[in-house]
């Protein structure tokens, strides 16, 4: 299958799945009111591009996720989104404010926060220490108050808050990370590969962990790349391959995709030789 013919077909169905999306809980109005808009996203690395056009939409309260394989440019979107990575091209809208350009600071005073591919925790600080750096632009009332929201969704934490973060396990300091980005109160928490290096069972309980955030009222963007996963778990999904969105949709119509099934799911597809 040549890229151009796949384009055509994906293209089309993109557009199909966002004409029937008042067959899906999720889509619908949603889609019409996007919180977090990314409108025709390039970005460079030096002279070398790695996204092409690309455009994104999370709804309030909706799970989005960015699926694509190694390099195809997850990580990058997210980090244009949050203005830790300045795009050469298009617009970042939050609630109709044009981001782009602005520091990337002004994120979690509007209501946008990151929790960070591989934590990116500070090991030697106490796990008090590093959640309380999520607040850095709040009111330290705000922050005493977020602080109990936030040990609500995650109690686990409670035990641990004065322990050495970099003594934690794995899936202990994803749960420290998560707290830190819900400490800037967000109403939409952009995830970098929040499964990454995880055990079967971490998984589970972060997938739990951000279902539970999505019912306090939080939009989510993550990004993953396995597609189950991402789609599983999302209302809606795009596909990212080398910088260009080439497929989206809801989570099931993802999963239900042929080329989904026989890509990234492996599964016989009919017609598949
Ligand atoms: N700081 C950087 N400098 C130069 N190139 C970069 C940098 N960060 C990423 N890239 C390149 O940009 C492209 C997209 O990278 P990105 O990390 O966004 O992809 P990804 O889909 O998140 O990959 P992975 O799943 O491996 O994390 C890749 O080709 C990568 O090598």
């Amino acid at each position: 299958m040549t890229r151009s013919s796949s384009t055509v077909a994906r293209s089309s169905c993109a557009a199909r799945c966002r004409r029937s999306r008042s067959m899906t809980p999720c889509a619908g109005s949603i889609w019409e009111t996007a919180m977090l808009e990314l409108n025709n996203i390039d970005v460079h690395y030096g002279a070398t591009q790695v996204l092409w056009d690309v455009s994104m939409r999370v709804g309030a309260g909706e799970i989005v996720s960015v699926m694509g394989p190694n390099g195809s440019g997850k990580s990058t979107v997210l980090k244009a989104a949050m203005g830790l990575k300045k795009a050469t091209r298009g617009a970042v809208i939050l609630d109709g404010e044009d981001l782009q350009g602005k520091s990337a600071t002004l994120r979690p005073k509007r209501g946008m926060s990151i929790v960070l591919e591989r934590r990116r925790l500070f090991p030697r600080m106490s796990v008090r220490e590093n959640i309380q750096l999520g607040a850095f632009t709040r009111t330290h009332a705000e922050a005493a108050r977020t602080m109990d929201w936030v040990l609500d969704i995650l109690p686990d934490l409670q035990a641990h808050l004065n322990a050495t973060a970099g003594k934690l396990s794995g899936g202990q300091q994803q749960m420290v990370a998560i707290a830190r980005g819900l400490m800037a109160d967000p109403r939409v928490l952009l995830m970098d590969e929040p499964f990454l290096g995880l055990s079967p069972i971490m998984v589970r309980t972060v997938s739990d962990i951000m279902r539970t955030i999505n019912e306090k009222g939080v939009a989510i963007l993550f990004n993953e790349q396995n597609a189950k996963l991402s789609f599983a778990l999302s209302h809606r999904g795009y596909l990212l391959e080398s910088g260009r969105v080439v497929l989206s949709g809801s989570g099931e119509e993802m999963l239900d995709h042929p080329e989904v099934k026989r890509v990234y799911l492996g599964q016989k597809t009919e017609g598949a030789a």
